[in-house]
């Protein structure tokens, strides 16, 4: 289960908000003649709304002054066109975004996923999944608010307020300065409070997506949380995430609301002084009435602009960790990207094929690795390698056992192969061809893996297992022979037979059919390199030599390095490799490492022994 979560403050604040925000440009270009014309009527929009206050100057100084009704009645009328219009506008902006925001917000989740698939395993083993989703759900969601309201908004509003403020000062210069008064000290303000929200911001964000793994966790494991009792420590565990998560929202909400209470008072302030001195004004008849309306008027026109700066900037703020959050995975340097680097999609694969220089020679040399050494990623500092200096040769056609100690890396090395993980040195070469210098798409084709732990799909049976043979698919028979080889007899009995669901979504299979059905997918592709780990752990013995027996065939026709525990699966291999100390100690028949190797003898008679009547239990 991946299981970390990246340390968010080096990247909270190594980047400015809207550096992290311009990163977004690539997938705003495309819109942003929209985005732009949204912009555009925005403003048309709310200067409707600040020529209403010129109306209501003509209004109070002319007809009211004058007393004339048909001059009143066209006023009305031309605040309730003025109003309509700003309203009108207003829809027509959100109409013209909506649509193509969708698509934003599409288009990054799915460069998201194409981008998790290509990540090398490594990248997986150190994330925990419920950062991953919350980064393909909520982070998204909340840059796509970001494009259709701040984004616009912050334009928006600010002409709006150049605009307001030249009203007003072609209105009264003294009456404009005593409204600008709390400017200075609302800049200041939203500068300290745009670095403090960041911080929070980002902890939020980071503490949802723990959230969401611990869920994700909790609803995976729940067996093993009933089983063993420990539903209540999961659910502290919980509450107490949840409490984390909930007192960072908190804080968040007092910063804005400090923020809030101060953007809201201080104009209010200005509005009132402002108020007090135009009554002055107008008694001393240095201003007009229908003046002073329309200053304040326009003045309270202008209080939303303004007030809505603060939640617009919060906004941005959330939208700039958000782009941070979501550009983490999809820009990681170095060797952990080196699969998506050079990885292909399937349907690049038929170019692939003919455009390969390294391309596999068809009865070449095998399967070789020469000096292969490899160290994980995140192994603690100064610790062994797991592997260092493997020297393994399997010859075309030839089945291999692995086989050594518990934890010596056997899983590890049958994962360089396919590159699940790349070796840190090395080379593994297939017939030849360096597996380095293959397109992952094309190597993926050549190797076939079935693990010890089978996943299966959301699909149905036939999906499950046809999903082996690569983007080309597999025929019916080829799915029934794959199944036969795996003495997946039981598929037929199944609800819908082969189109019965099966995974998570699905019926619930016992471990060894699961493990069955996934040697399935193995084989149906008649892979030329077959790598099997420790594939039968969870037969029975009836089952396991019947599938023994069927693999054979398909031994023959391939070359495979097959994981061993035990001398049954032993008994497949043509020779037999043991793994000690992070190398290759000894390669031999079975019978020849069992009368020269004591290691071997040991491996081989302790795993007899103790680890077989464990083993038999094929629940189903
Ligand atoms: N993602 C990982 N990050 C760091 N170390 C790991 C990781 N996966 C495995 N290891 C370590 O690498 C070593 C080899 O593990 P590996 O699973 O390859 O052993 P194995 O021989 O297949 O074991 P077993 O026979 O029990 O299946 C172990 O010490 C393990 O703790």
């Amino acid at each position: 289960m991946p299981a970390t979560t990246p340390d968010p403050a080096p990247a909270a604040r190594s980047r400015s908000s809207i550096r992290s925000l311009l990163r977004l440009w690539p997938y705003v270009r495309p819109i942003r003649a929209r985005l732009g014309a949204s912009a555009v009527v925005g403003v048309v929009a709310s200067s409707m709304g600040l020529l209403i206050p010129l109306v209501l100057k003509w209004l109070v100084d002319g007809p009211v002054t004058d007393q004339d009704p048909s001059g009143v009645w066209l006023g009305g009328g031309l605040v309730l066109l003025l109003g309509l219009l700003e309203a009108g506008l207003f829809g027509l902006r959100r109409w013209l975004v909506a649509r193509p925001l969708a698509g934003v917000e599409a288009s990054m989740r799915s460069d998201l996923y194409q981008r998790l698939q290509r990540l090398p395993v490594s990248f997986h083993d150190r994330w925990a999944s419920g950062q991953l989703l919350s980064r393909a759900t909520m982070d998204l969601q909340i840059l796509r608010m970001f494009l259709a309201f701040p984004l616009v908004f912050l334009f928006v509003n600010a002409t709006t307020m150049l605009i307001g403020f030249g009203i007003l000062l072609a209105q009264s210069p003294l009456l404009t300065l005593v409204l600008l008064g709390p400017a200075v000290p609302l800049v200041v303000l939203s500068m300290r409070f745009e670095t403090r929200y960041a911080l929070a911001a980002r902890r939020a964000q980071d503490q949802a997506g723990d959230l969401a793994t611990l869920v994700e966790e909790s609803v995976l494991g729940v067996r093993i949380i009933k089983a063993f009792g420990r539903h209540r420590t999961q659910s502290q565990a919980f509450h107490q995430q949840a409490r984390d998560l909930r007192g960072t929202e908190l804080h968040k909400a007092r910063l804005l609301s400090d923020l809030w209470a101060i953007i809201m008072t201080l104009p209010e302030l200005a509005i009132g002084v402002a108020l007090v001195v135009g009554v002055l004004q107008v008694s001393d008849g240095k201003l007009s009435t229908g003046t002073l309306v329309a200053f304040l008027t326009t003045a309270l026109a202008l209080r939303w602009p303004v007030e809505s700066i603060g939640f617009l900037l919060a906004m941005s703020n959330e939208a700039a960790t958000a782009a941070d959050r979501y550009f983490e995975p999809m820009t990681m340097q170095g060797a952990e990207a080196s699969e998506a680097a050079d990885g292909k999609d399937a349907e690049d694969l038929t170019a692939d094929l003919t455009a390969d220089p390294a391309a596999v020679r068809p009865g070449g040399d095998g399967l070789r690795m020469a000096g292969v050494g490899f160290r994980y990623p995140d192994a603690p500092a100064g610790s062994a390698p797991v592997l260092t200096g493997v020297d393994l040769h399997i010859r075309s056609g030839e089945t291999m056992a692995l086989v050594g100690a518990t934890g010596c890396g056997k899983t590890t090395l049958t994962a360089l192969v396919p590159r699940l993980h790349e070796p840190t040195s090395g080379r593994i070469t297939l017939d030849g061809a360096d597996t380095a210098a293959m397109p992952v798409a094309r190597l993926r084709e050549l190797v076939a893996v079935a693990f010890e732990e089978p996943t299966l799909f959301s699909a149905t049976v036939r999906e499950n297992v046809a999903m082996g043979a690569g983007p080309s698919g597999a025929d019916e028979a080829a799915v029934l022979r794959a199944l036969e080889i795996a003495q997946c007899g039981f598929v037929h009995a199944l609800p819908q037979g082969l189109d019965t669901q099966v995974g998570e979504q699905g019926l619930s299979l016992s471990g060894g059919q699961r493990q069955r059905l996934a040697l399935a997918r193995a084989v149906v592709g008649r892979p030329q390199f077959l790598i099997l780990d420790d594939p039968l752990s969870a037969l029975d013995v009836h089952t396991e030599a019947l599938v023994e027996a069927a693999l054979r065939d398909v031994l023959r026709e391939t070359t495979a390095l097959v994981v061993a525990h035990r001398p049954s699966t032993v008994a497949l291999a043509d020779r037999v490799a043991l793994l000690s100390q992070g190398r290759v100690s000894a390669v031999g028949t079975h019978q020849e490492l069992l009368r020269d190797n004591t290691e071997y003898r040991r491996l081989m008679s302790g795993l007899d022994t103790a680890v077989e009547p464990l083993e038999r239990s094929d629940a189903r």
